[in-house]
């Protein structure tokens, strides 16, 4: 197995693909942190854990890619971060588009849903995360989230083969 994804998450799985632009197993391994992770030390965590684990179940090169949210000076933030782990126990991260939640979502989260679940009573589509996701909604469809984790791919992707 040469290339693996740590989700069978569409968006994330697309979004390595289409940067690869060679076939990547995904593959159901545990994040290691929770369901909704509640910072940027957590969700970064939480994209080490799973490129990390690819990478024990064979993958040349293991891509994890996680979503989270964070506070700053009182306001919820979507963040999200991305792993890349190799064989020889090289690791590179990379962390990709920050913006602010609304009340009404954030409100949510805050009293402890995930913002999965907010964002299908939002939009009354259950699906919302392997799509267009928060991002996609909160910017009117100009930055869905397949191309959101498309851009931390390249940069780990980038920064890997610099440092090779
Ligand atoms: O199948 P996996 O890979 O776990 O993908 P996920 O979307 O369920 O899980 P993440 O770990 O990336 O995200 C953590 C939580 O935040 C939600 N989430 C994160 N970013 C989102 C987005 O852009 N749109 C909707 N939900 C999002 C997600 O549904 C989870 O409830």
């Amino acid at each position: 197995m040469k290339y693996a994804i740590g989700s069978a998450n569409p968006a994330k799985v697309k979004a390595v693909e289409q940067m690869i632009k060679e076939p990547v197993q995904p593959l159901d391994v545990p994040s290691g942190v929770s369901p909704q992770p509640l910072s940027d030390e957590e969700t970064r965590l939480g994209a080490v854990n799973r490129a990390k684990a690819c990478v024990e179940k064979g993958a040349e090169l293991g891509f994890g890619l996680e979503g989270g949210v964070t506070d700053m000076e009182g306001t919820l933030y979507l963040c999200n971060w991305g792993a890349l782990a190799d064989q020889d126990g090289h690791l590179v991260v990379a962390s990709g588009a920050k913006i602010p939640l609304p009340d009404e979502i954030a409100a949510p989260i805050r009293k402890g849903s995930e913002l999965g679940e907010v964002m299908t009573s939002f939009t009354s589509d259950k699906d919302i995360r392997k799509k267009a996701g928060a991002i996609g909604v909160l910017t009117n469809g100009e930055l869905a989230r397949d191309e959101m984790f498309m851009h931390i791919v390249k940069l780990l992707y980038g920064q890997y083969k610099f440092q090779k």
